[in-house]
């Protein structure tokens, strides 16, 4: 039976209540808080420094020891120099997706379970692991389960941690809603982290005005906006990495609006489309890289037979829409607006996270004329 579990301690309430809920439950708790980004946010404050403070007052209160590790070299070379990477590449990255693969489900975990001989590590999400608490090793493939919460849910930034990985996860959040978690932290005298604000922005380096902080990344580099359908210049930019698909374009020259639809690192060219139904914004068939799955193998088979049915979503926040999957292609029962380039595909059945796999392109209901192709 697991027993010595590591509570990632983020300085928030959700990781507090989860250390709470753990050592109610009987098990021996440690609070690990991390460091992976050492630069100071748009107030000048130290990122980090108030949610270690918190992290502490947090543990202090609940009783249980915190230790720290700081990754913020780690971090930089396996998240961070990734995504400047991917958006010079022209492409949109999700940090979130990758810090949870590289950093708090591999460095952490490995440091947790290798070195501090834990069982499990747990964390704050909000998702379910199939597991349980008290299975001494899981007889399959363990599944990533939508949360209670489903407003809340973060599946889809689990979705691309390896299934080793998950099998040594625990996510005492995963049936309660965000109120509960908020009123339970009151009861049990973590009111202040129940009225902090909830951290946003990229993960660990926090809430920054995007185009100004990129910019002490990436050099401009001029480049051309050119009309999809007529294949004219109608305007410059500043860099490929300052736009995303899908995103409106303001051309001071041009009275009907026009929006990204595709971006071209080599020729530094970004493809515009007139009006935000254009069918070069919308995708029905996209090509993904290698598929990160966490279901079972025979589910897996299933699915790419496509005798089984699956759901699929490409941003947090958007529906899940119809697919199948054939080899390196989804095919989607009806077009999505502005799929990206760099971000995931993330598939579901009605109770679990499948899988993820990276997007490389999606093929626009309307291909771009020859003319915009040869410009
Ligand atoms: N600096 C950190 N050190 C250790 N664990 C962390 C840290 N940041 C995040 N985590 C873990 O990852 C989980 C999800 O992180 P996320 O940034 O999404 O915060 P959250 O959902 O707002 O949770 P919280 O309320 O605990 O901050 C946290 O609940 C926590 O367990």
């Amino acid at each position: 039976m697991l027993r010595n579990v590591v509570v990632g301690m983020s300085g928030g309430v959700d990781s507090a209540v989860s250390a709470h809920l753990l050592k109610e439950r009987g098990f021996n708790v440690l609070g690990v808080f991390m460091r992976n980004w050492d630069e100071h946010d748009e107030a000048g404050r130290c990122s980090g420094e108030q949610d270690l403070k918190d992290a502490e007052w947090a543990c202090q209160r609940l009783q249980i020891e915190l230790r720290q590790v700081n990754y913020v070299k780690q971090y930089w070379t396996a998240v961070f120099s990734q995504f400047l990477e991917d958006y010079q590449l022209g492409l949109t990255p999700n940090p979130d997706i990758l810090c949870n693969k590289h950093i708090k489900f591999d460095l952490f975990q490995r440091h947790a379970l290798d070195t501090l001989q834990y069982d499990a590590v747990a964390t704050g999400h909000y998702a379910r692991n199939s597991r349980g608490d008290y299975l001494e090793q899981p007889l399959e493939r363990v599944r990533l389960l939508i949360p209670k919460d489903t407003f809340k849910d973060q599946t889809f930034f689990l979705s691309g941690i390896a299934q080793a990985a998950l099998q040594r996860t625990m996510f005492p959040l995963g049936g309660l809603l965000k109120d509960e978690v908020k009123q339970l932290a009151r009861r049990i005298g973590l009111r202040r982290l129940a009225e902090k604000r909830e951290s946003t922005g990229i993960c660990f380096v926090g809430k920054r005005d995007f185009k100004s902080f990129i910019s002490e990344y990436i050099s401009a580099k001029p480049g051309n906006f050119v009309d999809v359908d007529s294949g004219e210049v109608v305007g410059s930019h500043e860099g490929i990495h300052q736009w995303t698909v899908g995103q409106r374009c303001r051309l001071s020259s041009y009275l009907q609006p026009y929006y990204v639809a595709h971006k071209e690192a080599a020729s530094n060219t970004i493809y515009v489309a007139a009006g935000h139904e254009h069918p070069a914004l919308h995708c029905k068939r996209i090509h993904i890289g290698a598929i990160n799955w966490l279901c079972s193998e025979s589910q897996q088979q299933l699915i790419s037979q496509g005798s089984l049915r699956c759901r699929f979503r490409f941003q947090h926040t958007k529906p899940l829409v119809d697919c199948e999957l054939r080899a390196d292609e989804v095919l989607l029962q009806e077009p999505l607006r502005a799929i990206t380039p760099g971000q995931y595909a993330v598939f579901y059945d009605d109770v679990a996270c499948l899988g993820a796999a990276r997007i490389f392109h999606g093929e626009p209901l309307q291909q771009q004329s020859a003319v915009a192709m040869k410009s």
